[in-house]
């Protein structure tokens, strides 16, 4: 019955919570984000960037990225996604697509994590499809596993690694919580 289902949900979100190993803290993935700032800050002063966020998992890093880029840039967004709140990934969906006019802009693409990596491909081919002069990507963390959709995929700009565990966190879910998580979590398995 649904409300069962509920109460085992929730007991299951609490436990995650509680039992979860912190990979890294709050203030220590601040510091990474603030160095992966500074690398950008210098790569697009003065290229009237627009840089933009995947919904949901990037709005925390994007936030955070966001305020210690003091050069001129557009912020934009759109919402793809591939978990729909689960912790396997399937097809990417694309939910709502950037307002920008893409064409001749330098893109720069912001999510909470790479991990098999199609999602980013998927969409770094979405922003050239509309004619983007450049696509670069950055992710706050990359999850060090052989799985990647392309051998040795990386992101153009990463703030931190993580072994090959489940995350929440930092933007990054648990079934669609605890995005909001002070830190970045690897779940215990039961
Ligand atoms: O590298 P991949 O294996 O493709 O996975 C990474 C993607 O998965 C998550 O999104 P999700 O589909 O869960 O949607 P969400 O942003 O709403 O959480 C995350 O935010 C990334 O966008
Ligand atoms: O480890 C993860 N955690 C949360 N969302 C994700 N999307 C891909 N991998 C992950």
């Amino acid at each position: 019955m649904a409300t069962e289902m509920a109460t085992e949900l929730k007991q299951e979100l609490m436990r995650v919570r509680r039992e979860a190993r912190e990979l890294y803290s709050r203030d220590q993935v601040e510091e990474a984000v603030a160095k992966v700032a500074i690398k950008l800050a210098e790569d697009y002063s003065e290229r009237f960037p627009v840089f933009v966020t995947i919904m949901n998992g990037g709005l925390v890093f994007a936030g955070q990225l966001l305020t210690r880029l003091d050069i001129p840039l557009e912020v934009d967004y759109l919402h793809a996604s591939r978990y729909l709140g689960e912790t396997s990934g399937g097809d990417v969906q694309w939910i709502v697509t950037p307002t920008a006019n893409l064409e001749g802009r330098d893109v720069v693409i912001l999510d909470d994590i790479l991990d098999v990596g199609s999602t980013l491909l998927s969409i770094i081919e979405a922003c050239k499809a509309q004619g983007a002069a450049s696509v670069k990507t950055c992710v706050l963390v990359d999850k060090v596993h052989d799985r990647k959709a392309q051998p040795g995929l990386k992101a153009d700009y990463t703030a931190l690694e993580a072994e090959d565990l489940y995350l929440f966190g930092m933007g990054m879910d648990y079934k669609g919580y605890w995005r909001n998580a002070p830190g970045i979590f690897a779940v215990e398995e039961a």
